[in-house]
């Protein structure tokens, strides 16, 4: 699915948080949004969403203004994992990854086998089938996150948008879930932290006091001097062999 944003922003009072953000996403395309704390990335996660009241601008999903879809039409296209995702409702595993499939149901198509088996094998692809029964409040953070990925990729989107779904993983499973979501034949726009992280990314975006500055392949954007600039850090490319890979490595300024 491809994604279209146009001349987005948000404003708290007299502040623009987001200002004038435009970019065009392609189908497939694994684009990551990188900036400092408060740059504006979640917020502009958000307006992607449509999930931001008084947002300006206009978002497209393929050719369709999101203005002009209904809710289940969206709910069936995007799936959002925000940074902070807490229910106070007494769920297990199980019934949050469930709760992913509610865009599919209808009368007519109740919740089956078929919505069944998506969910375990989304329980799978994030390392959480054995706690199916568990309580989610009883959960870790890292395991929380791994149950809300999981419920995102049991909606099937077309779009999937992560707000730092590595922030409390383990190296481990940091690893395996941003292979497995480049793998994925959807869309996918993620807020990262870590800039070797986002060298993975077909596309990334930098954001800085709430407009995107730089927008490209990472090894075009992820430059020294526009890092020095926007992190007030000094990066040095080093290069891997084991893998042919160039990582980077910091320093304060
Ligand atoms: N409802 C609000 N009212 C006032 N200020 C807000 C509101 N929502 C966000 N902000 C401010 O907007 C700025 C951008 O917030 P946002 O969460 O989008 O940043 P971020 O780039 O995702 O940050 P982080 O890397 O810390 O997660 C922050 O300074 C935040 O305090």
């Amino acid at each position: 699915m491809k994604l279209t944003a146009t001349s987005l922003g948000w404003r708290a009072g007299s502040r623009a948080i987001v200002e004038d953000v435009s970019v065009q996403i392609e189908p497939g395309e694994t684009f990551g949004l990188i900036g400092p704390n408060g740059s504006g990335k979640s917020t502009l996660l958000k307006l992607l969403a449509g999930l931001a009241k008084r947002g300006k601008g206009t978002v497209h999903l393929d050719d369709r203004p999101l203005a002009d879809l209904s809710r289940r039409e969206i709910a069936q296209s995007i799936a959002f994992v925000e940074q902070i995702a807490d229910t106070s409702e007494r769920l297990t595993v199980r019934d949050v990854v469930e709760l992913g499939r509610t865009p599919w149901l209808s009368a007519l198509s109740p919740f089956d086998d078929h919505d069944r088996s998506i969910v375990m094998d989304a329980l799978q692809a994030v390392d959480m089938a054995d706690m199916v029964d568990q309580a989610w409040a009883t959960l870790s953070g890292g395991e929380r996150q791994r149950v809300q990925i999981a419920r995102a990729l049991a909606q099937r989107p077309r779009l999937l948008i992560l707000d730092e779904p590595t922030n409390h993983l383990d190296i481990h499973h940091q690893m395996t879930l941003l292979q497995l979501v480049s793998r994925l034949p959807i869309t996918i726009v993620m807020a990262l932290h870590d800039l070797n992280q986002a060298m993975n990314c077909d596309r990334v975006g930098v954001m800085q006091s709430g407009r995107l500055i730089a927008c490209g392949p990472p090894a075009e954007v992820l430059t020294p001097d526009r890092l020095a600039e926007v992190f007030r850090i000094r990066a040095t490319p080093l290069f891997d062999p084991t893998d042919d890979s160039t990582v980077l490595h910091f320093h304060c300024l």
